[in-house]
This record gives structure tokens, C-alpha cells and sequence, in this order.
């Protein structure tokens, strides 16, 4: 028999007419945070969704920072998503900063300005360099039926996440963003540090070395 994922009080849904179409919209809460899922088309019961499990990042999803690609890998995911007729994104509290949260977050980023990169900042700082948890991405995944998942990340981790967590992925599928000047750095030490799949970093050249 399925296994009922969440509780009815913690999980609500309805539809969400945006400008890119109309998503179904399920919020739920898991971890003590509140989370989104945004489905488009038809998943329940497929096999290979696409799927894009979104961190928060107010400072790029909002904002438009340049620091990092998140809010870029936001636009593409949701736009890859609609363009192929189904998917689903799952936006996820508390994953801010990789799990550091936001007062932390831009604390590195006043020590990469001084020159250390993305995960010496956080440690220097006496922090973690990644705490995020994907239980609650699994868990709406099972919510919803998704039977197998083809994964929008360059993060190998992320799929090794799911997979244990009891989803299968049979692809993953890059979210590559061109590189800008305030990013390079940062994409530079998650190819060369954190193990993500990151090709376009090489063919970046500084414009000054034009
Ligand atoms: N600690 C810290 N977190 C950051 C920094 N820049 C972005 N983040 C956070 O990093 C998270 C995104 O993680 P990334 O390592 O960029 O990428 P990912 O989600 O693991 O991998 P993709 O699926 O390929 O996007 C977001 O929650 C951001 O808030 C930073 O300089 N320091
Ligand atoms: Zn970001």
C-alpha cells in the first residue's frame, strides 16, 4: 500500500497561474521549514520527470546577485521545465548558504571578497561547508508518485542524496550558466573542490584578457 508522505495539515496545494503557465503549486512542511514544489503537466505515476531541486538563495533568486548562478539555474530549470511540457521543481527552505542560513552566508561572502573562496570562507568562520539535508525533496517526490527522475544539477552529491533516500534517478541533466566576472571564482572552486560537473568554467576568460 502507499505510504502516506505527509500528514494532511502540513501539506496544501492549488493551482499558481505564473508568467511562464500554470503550475500546481503543493507546499508542505517538513524539517521545520516550508517548502515548495511546483509541478507543471503531467508526473504522477511517470517515469523519468524532470526535475530541479532548488536551494534557497534570497540573495540570487531574488535579488539577481551575480555572487553565484543560483537565481540563472532558477530561470533555466523553470523554462527547461515548460519548454519539454512537464516537470517539477522543488524549492527547499533551509538549505540557504548550503545549510548555514543567510546572516552566515554573507558573512563569507565579506571574507571572499578579501580573496577566500566559497569554502575556506565558511570554515574560517568555524562553519560548515555544506549541511543541506534532501529528505524533504525525496519526500514530496513520493508524495506526488514520481516514479524515477531525471535530475537538472551539476552536484553529483545531489543525486547520491536522492538515490539513498529511496528515489531513482536515471539522468542527470546539466544546468550549465555562463560564467561572469563576480562568479568565476566561485564556479572555479566548486568544479576544483566541491566535485561538480562545471565544463563551462575552462572556456571563461577574464574580459580585461581579451
Ligand atoms: N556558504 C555559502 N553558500 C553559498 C554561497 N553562494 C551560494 N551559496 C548557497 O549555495 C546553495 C546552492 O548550492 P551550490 O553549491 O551553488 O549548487 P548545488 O545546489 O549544490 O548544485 P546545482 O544543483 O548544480 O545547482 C544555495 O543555497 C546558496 O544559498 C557562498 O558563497 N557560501
Ligand atoms: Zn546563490
Amino acid at each position: 500500500m502507499f505510504e502516506q508522505a505527509f500528514n494532511d495539515e502540513d501539506v496544501a496545494e492549488s493551482d499558481l497561474v505564473t508568467r511562464r503557465g500554470t503550475f500546481r503549486a503543493v507546499a508542505f512542511r517538513a524539517d521545520g521549514h516550508e517548502h515548495m514544489a511546483l509541478v507543471y503537466g503531467k508526473t504522477k505515476l511517470r517515469e523519468n520527470v524532470l526535475v530541479r531541486i532548488h536551494s534557497e538563495c534570497m540573495t540570487g533568486d531574488i535579488f539577481a546577485a551575480m555572487r553565484c548562478e543560483c537565481g540563472e539555474q532558477l530561470d533555466a530549470a523553470l523554462n527547461t521545465i515548460v519548454r519539454e511540457g512537464s516537470g517539477i521543481l522543488v524549492y527547499l527552505r533551509g538549505h540557504e548558504g548550503r545549510g548555514i542560513g543567510l546572516v552566515a552566508k554573507v558573512r563569507t561572502h565579506v571574507l571572499q571578497d578579501q580573496g577566500l573562496d566559497t569554502l575556506d570562507s565558511a570554515t574560517s568562520l568555524g562553519l560548515p561547508v555544506d549541511v543541506r539535508d534532501y529528505t524533504p525533496a525525496a519526500r514530496v517526490l513520493k508524495h506526488l508518485r514520481v516514479q524515477s527522475v531525471r535530475l537538472m544539477s551539476n552536484n553529483p552529491d545531489k543525486i547520491a542524496a536522492l538515490e539513498d533516500n529511496g528515489i531513482p534517478v536515471t539522468a542527470r541533466v546539466p544546468l550549465l550558466m555562463a560564467p561572469n566576472t563576480h562568479n568565476i571564482a566561485y564556479l572555479t572552486a566548486k568544479r576544483d573542490r566541491l566535485g561538480h560537473d562545471l565544463p563551462q568554467v575552462d572556456s571563461f576568460t577574464l574580459p580585461h584578457a581579451r
